[in-house]
């Protein structure tokens, strides 16, 4: 007889609705990353995409629903017991060390996980990965915003991370920066890592995706591939203004 092995999301957000007093800013979202894909969150200003990372990285509980990482329910665990279990996550504002190096922002968060020469190999690893050889030396807070966006996602994948939260962080880049940067992150994804990327530059999330999510008043109007997403006439309309 042949098995058939139905393998877990390893992140699943599961009929997740979050109230603020009165006003429901998510109801009943449903929402998986996978391991080895970019996974994208899109919608306007206001629709809750924050709010939900805000729940996904435990810093808000939600009202109502679960949320599952590799399999286990971890609605009620807060960042700390969240990030040893392989979350990551980044966030709007540069949260870097400012009067640290490139290098010694990314050793405090290496040595979180590894010690002596392993927390050394690693950042070692991360510059080269990310190509942020020619800033290690440079203070975090005397960086271009498009290069300290950069370092967050480095320091963040320091922690050798199964599944990475990035808030915007092609905010601040230029084109080039833009370019490399989605480079970056097919590879940390071919790397096994699932990659949660909310941005508003629809460019790299339509030609890094691998599936989309559209977030519209707090509900999931659509997810599919890019290539449906962007065909979508509701989401052309009022997302992409292309239509
Ligand atoms: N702490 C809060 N108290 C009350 N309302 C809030 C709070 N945080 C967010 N909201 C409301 O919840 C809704 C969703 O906000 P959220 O910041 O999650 O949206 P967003 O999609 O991340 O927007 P942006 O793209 O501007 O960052 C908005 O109507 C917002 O005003």
């Amino acid at each position: 007889m042949r098995r058939c092995w139905i393998v877990p999301s390893l992140l699943r957000v599961d009929d997740v609705s979050v109230s603020f007093g009165a006003h429901r800013a998510l109801s009943d979202v449903e929402l998986s990353a996978e391991r080895g894909h970019v996974t994208g969150l899109i919608g306007p200003n206001g629709a809750g995409k924050s709010t939900l990372f805000d729940v996904i990285g435990g810093l808000r509980r939600p009202s109502s629903g679960s949320v599952f990482l590799d399999g286990e329910d971890i609605t009620r665990l807060g960042p700390a017991q969240r990030a040893k279990r392989g979350m990551a996550r980044t966030f709007q504002g540069l949260e870097l060390f400012g009067r640290l190096s490139v290098r010694d922002n990314l050793l405090v968060a290496a040595e979180l996980r590894h010690s002596g020469r392993d927390a050394a190999n690693m950042v070692d690893g991360v510059i080269e990965r990310v190509q942020l050889g020619a800033y290690v030396d440079r203070l975090a807070d005397s960086l271009p915003t498009g290069v300290g966006r950069q370092v967050e996602v480095a320091r963040a994948l320091t922690t050798k991370p199964d599944l990475i939260l990035l808030d915007e962080p092609a905010a601040g880049q230029d084109a080039d920066e833009t370019e490399r940067f989605a480079q970056i992150l097919r590879s940390v994804a071919q790397d096994g890592v699932a990659v949660l990327l909310v941005e508003h530059d629809m460019e790299l999330v339509m030609g890094v995706c691998d599936e989309v999510h559209v977030l519209d008043l707090g509900t999931i109007i659509m997810s599919g591939p890019p290539e449906t997403v962007r065909q979508n006439t509701a989401v052309l309309d009022a997302y992409l203004g292309t239509a």
